[in-house]
């Protein structure tokens, strides 16, 4: 029958990125594209990414964690709903800290205090062939793309990151000033990325402070995307434009990022809010939309 038939579910967000967990501890098959996208529908509960909570395969860890966007297809992070599946599993274990694998790798968590969460997304990767991109760039602090006129672009030049998952990030003056819903599934969508990307739009005001808008990979314009916070984070400290701990402004709010100097891991700190539980109507995946 599947795997969210039935199933309960909590709605969250991480400052606006709209996140459903399930909790498939019990045992579960593996989420099919088609029911991920008829769990997003407006009959079900839609939401960005879904994070689905497996048994651990591995000793020592709380849990093997799948991503979903609501185009059905599988992220490898999600750094919004890590901190919010991992919220839950705080609240039911009394622990301070928990530790998750992700098709991104192992990932720690701990409670920052205040109602933050801190996730530790690991190191970035910036070679061409980790990105993924289609062909070989040596230098990924600014690879030749571009969109618009030749003589005239209006986004080029962006930094590459693979931060669980791939970014590309365009350095402009005004995030806003952008039509991204237009030229975001241009970028997402270029040859030049073999497995799509992540698109964000980021201004830097200062030394400690950038602000982004994200077209996701799979899903669109989102309130937040954390591992695209984080990709941007690393992409201007690299190119020594800010510090390697910066506040970044997201449409849904505030995260902190520091990329940590000893041991290349890149910390992401951010709230968490609960909106709803519910259970899925096994009725919405009987007639899963076609692809
Ligand atoms: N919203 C997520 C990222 C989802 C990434 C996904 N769109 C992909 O790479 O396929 C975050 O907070 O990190």
């Amino acid at each position: 029958m599947g795997a969210l038939a039935n199933q309960p579910f909590v709605k969250m967000n991480g400052i606006g990125n709209e996140i459903v967990v399930v909790d498939l501890r019990k045992g579960a098959p593996a989420i099919a594209p088609e029911e991920a996208r008829a769990a997003a529908s407006p009959q079900g509960a839609p939401y960005d990414q879904l994070m689905a909570l497996y048994p651990p395969r591995i000793a020592g860890t709380d849990g093997f964690i799948r991503i979903y966007n609501n185009d059905g297809s599988e992220a490898g992070a999600c750094g919004n709903g890590m901190r919010c599946l991992a919220s839950l599993v705080f609240n039911e274990s009394g622990k301070d800290a928990l530790t998750f694998e992700t098709k991104a790798g192992i990932l720690n968590c701990w409670k920052a205090g205040d109602g933050l969460y801190t996730v530790d997304m690991g190191p970035p990767r910036f070679k061409w062939n980790e990105i993924p991109l289609a062909e070989e760039f040596r230098d990924t602090r600014a690879i030749e793309l571009q969109i618009g006129p030749i003589d005239k672009p209006v986004l080029h030049s962006p930094a590459v990151v693979n931060m669980g998952n791939p970014h590309a990030i365009f350095w402009v003056d005004d995030v806003n000033a952008y039509d991204l819903a237009k030229f975001g599934p241009l970028l997402e969508n270029h040859p030049i990325f073999p497995e799509r990307a992540n698109i964000t739009l980021a201004h830097i005001v200062s030394r400690e402070h950038i602000v982004i808008r994200t077209w996701e990979r799979g899903a669109g314009l989102t309130k937040a995307c954390g591992s695209a916070a984080c990709a941007t984070a690393v992409a201007a400290a690299r190119l020594k434009r800010t510090e390697r701990k910066v506040r970044v402004t997201l449409p849904g709010g505030e995260l902190t990022i520091e990329w940590r100097a000893d041991n290349d891991h890149v910390l992401m700190t951010g709230p968490v809010e609960f909106e709803f539980a519910g259970t899925f109507d096994p009725q919405l995946f009987d007639k899963a939309p076609a692809p």
